[in-house]
């Protein structure tokens, strides 16, 4: 699926006066978010579940824990009240941790309005019933499809927060909500991109995670450049034959809420899922790392859910396998690499055609004409 921009940009306050807004959690990616929309000329509340936090975020406007050092809109209000959070907000974006998701929509049930969008801004899934967000929204409220909408894309919190600029995508089955999410979230340093892949969009951020982990591990390792490069061009292959086995589009995967973010969260030392692979490769247990840890490195959570919807989908992913087998202590880190040996430690050739997946393309576009793969 093409990933399009909305076609403005630079008359944002414009375009979204009197959009009134909701985020729930302000952990780095929910205020960085609601800076976003409140650049972007939104009126934001954001929903902080410590009182101290909203309060801090209302009057000094800064969240010192999560941002350091940054300025937030004067217009930004917060509050620790999900009734007031939610009045009369159309868009309400979720930044909670993947795993507390399910509660969290328990708590706001009854102050959401019915026309209200829930758009998921996390980049996990639920680990005791392997779904993603969308699919948590869908199956704990009573809303459809339409009203479900997901933003990804290469998005460090820190780098959005200081107005450096990135875009990222607003996905919703239904094209004109995507693009009403969008606008809400176009900043004169965020630009948002649109398309209907929910499934795609919102794979993107959960399986680059778990990529960026490897990447972190043999980084600790001390491993370079080829190691790396090996490891994201064949993870992307392994994002991409995962998510078009689920249902998503293979050209949302190669676009800002894929590759993208696979590039940024590889790169960047400010990513905890990188942060998070590099002590485990540097010898720290994944009990020690956690507690090392101060915010959600959401990919460790997501390796054995994943897994296990490979296996029932005739998935292989042996880069995510391995990371699972240096996660429980079943691989030493420095034996990590890009597909290089079978279960049992044997080097194999890849003898498969081409770079990617024999097949992917073939049965993708095979589905679309809705023929059997
Ligand atoms: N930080 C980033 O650069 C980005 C993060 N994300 C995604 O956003 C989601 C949230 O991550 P961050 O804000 O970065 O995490 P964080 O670790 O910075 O903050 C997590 C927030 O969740 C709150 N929280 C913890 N337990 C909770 C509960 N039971 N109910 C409600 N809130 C609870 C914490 O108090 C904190 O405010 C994750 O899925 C992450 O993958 C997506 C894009 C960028
Ligand atoms: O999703 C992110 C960047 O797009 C943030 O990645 P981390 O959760 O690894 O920090």
């Amino acid at each position: 699926m093409s990933t399009r921009p909305i076609p403005v940009i630079g008359e944002s306050a414009k375009r979204n006066r009197g959009r009134r807004v909701a985020v729930i959690g302000a952990g780095s990616w929910g205020t960085t978010f609601a800076k976003v929309l409140a650049d972007a000329g939104c009126d934001v509340t954001i929903w902080a579940r410590r009182p101290e936090v909203a309060q801090e975020i209302q009057v000094a406007k800064r969240n010192s824990q999560y941002l350091p050092g940054i300025n937030l809109p004067k217009g930004l209000k917060a509050t620790s009240d999900l009734a007031q959070v939610l009045r009369g907000a159309r868009l309400v974006f979720l930044a909670v941790p993947s795993q507390t998701m399910r509660q969290n929509l328990i708590d706001i049930e009854p102050y959401l309005d019915r026309r209200s969008v829930l758009v998921s801004l996390v980049k996990g899934v639920e680990k005791t019933t392997t779904m993603r967000m969308s699919e948590v929204i869908a199956d704990t409220l009573d809303v459809g499809p339409e009203r479900i909408g997901v933003v990804s894309g290469p998005n460090i919190a820190l780098e959005i927060a200081k107005e450096q600029p990135t875009g990222g995508v607003a996905s919703c089955a239904d094209l004109q909500v995507a693009q009403e999410i969008a606008t809400a979230c176009t900043a004169p340093y965020f630009r948002g991109y649109v398309n209907t892949d929910v499934i795609g969009t919102e794979l993107g951020g959960v399986l680059k995670n778990l990529i960026a982990l490897a990447i972190g591990i043999v980084d600790g390792v001390g491993y370079g450049e080829n190691t790396k490069a090996a490891i994201i061009t064949r993870g992307l292959a392994e994002m991409t034959e995962f998510a078009v086995a689920s249902g998503a589009d293979p050209t949302t995967l190669s676009g800002l809420a894929g590759l993208g973010d696979l590039i940024t969260t590889c790169q960047s030392p400010l990513s905890r899922n990188n942060t998070a692979g590099r002590l485990i490769g540097q010898g720290y247990t994944q009990e020690e790392t956690r507690e090392q840890m101060q915010q959600v490195a959401e990919g460790i959570t997501s390796v054995s859910p994943v897994l296990e919807l490979a296996r029932e989908r005739g998935i292989e992913m042996p880069i995510v396998q391995q990371v699972q087998m240096v996660l429980q202590g079943r691989m030493a880190p420095k034996d990590l690499g890009p597909h290089l040996t079978t279960e049992d430690g044997v080097p194999q050739p890849e003898l498969s055609l081409g770079t990617d997946r024999p097949g992917l393309w073939r049965r993708f576009v095979n589905r679309m004409k809705g023929t059997a793969a």
